[in-house]
């Protein structure tokens, strides 16, 4: 499946429908009364999160979204057809930025959640609306508002518990294809994943989460070396990082650090956000190896490293239960945090 986590695109709402001039007409009345009616509501353009997609690359074939414009009005104080609106679906996690990029219009990181981004224009009015006492057969009818139109990028961030980052060949991918259903590609090379993917854990009915696996990062990333960062934006959201570093390549201090350092570099509160060390690959380490690569770690870090092997799945129930814990804790916590209402999904009007 192709992959696509950014997209300009041109939306325009409905202009309204006009309004008409008509006189009522009927026999023996000589003078009929004003009677045209006000134009309908142009359509609105809406965006809406839907759960099925992760993906933006619809809108690299369709770039142009308009709305129809509403009925016009019509004789015997007949009021036009407001238009249908148009509902754009996105991925969930997809953020509405202006044609500047910089200013965030919506936020649409709930499934089902909707936006009325651009409002269709109001009808304009039948002559029947501007009868006064002193003009009896008004000759005017307004013609319908313009709707509204705008540029604007879509920024794709998935939705993820867990962001997965280390350098190119950490093994990654690996971890992902074996604690859930994902079937990332995986390769002995660097640079083998191009795009983020999603996979599903479930440790228990009751307890599941989703792990984000990104491109390898190195250093200068943050400059553009590599794949650069942007992929980075994908793990925003996420409640604890899975740093994975490579025990059976080199110096994995310095693996360690080249990845803080990028984090650091890269602005979006990643590198605030709870991290858990895990060296990788212990099945290709002796003995001696694991625990004297585990304490240089533990000791640049200042923090607990877990050791594992995707290849071998040694381990890896305890750094799941981790990261569920994790996971748990930071639902919590947001669930507290967070206003009753906004907790329900409510709609919003950006
Ligand atoms: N011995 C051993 N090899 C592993 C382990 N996990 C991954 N590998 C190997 O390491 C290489 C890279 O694995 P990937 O999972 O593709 O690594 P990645 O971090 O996703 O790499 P990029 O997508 O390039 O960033 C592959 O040859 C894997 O078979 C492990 O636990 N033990
Ligand atoms: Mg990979």
């Amino acid at each position: 499946m192709k992959f696509l986590d950014q997209a300009k695109i041109y939306v325009k709402s409905g202009d309204g429908g006009d309004g008409v001039v008509a006189f009522r007409r009927e026999k023996y009345i000589e003078f009929g009364g004003p009677d045209g009616g006000n134009g309908g509501r142009g359509g609105d353009i809406v965006f809406e999160a839907a759960g099925n997609l992760n993906t933006l690359i619809d809108f690299r074939y369709t770039q142009h979204f308009r709305a129809r414009k509403g009925g016009n009005g019509a004789g015997s104080d007949r009021t036009g057809a407001a238009a249908a609106p148009v509902l754009i679906q996105v991925p969930v996690g997809t953020q509405i930025f202006d044609e500047d990029r910089e200013t965030m219009l919506a936020d649409l990181d709930q499934p089902g959640k909707r936006i009325v981004l651009c409002h269709g224009g109001d009808g304009g009015r039948g002559n029947a609306h501007f009868k006064t006492s002193t003009n009896r057969a008004p000759r005017r009818a307004d013609k319908g508002w313009p709707g509204e139109e705008r540029w604007i990028w879509l920024r794709l961030k998935l939705i993820a518990d867990v962001g997965l980052v280390g350098l190119p060949n950490a093994g990654k991918s690996t971890f992902l294809s074996v604690v859930s259903a994902a079937r990332p590609k995986i390769a002995d090379y660097p640079f083998t994943t191009l795009h983020p993917q999603l996979g599903v854990v479930r440790l228990s009915v009751a307890e599941e989460f989703v792990i984000a696996d990104i491109p390898g990062l190195i250093e200068g990333a943050h400059e553009g070396a590599g794949l650069g960062d942007r992929f980075l934006g994908h793990v925003e959201r996420c409640a604890v990082l899975l740093h994975l570093v490579d025990g059976a390549a080199g110096d994995v201090v310095k693996a360690w650090r080249t990845i803080r350092h990028e984090l650091e570099a890269y602005d979006g509160g990643l590198a605030a956000k709870p991290e858990i060390i895990a060296l990788n690959k212990i099945d290709a380490m002796t003995p001696q190896q694991i625990s004297s690569r585990r304490r240089a770690l533990e000791k640049a870090s200042g923090m607990p490293v877990v050791t594992l092997s995707g290849v071998t799945r040694q381990n890896l129930d305890d750094v799941l239960r981790l990261l569920q814990d994790r996971v748990t804790a930071t639902r919590e916590a947001a669930r507290d945090a967070a206003p009753p209402q906004a907790a329900a999904g409510r709609e919003e009007t950006a």
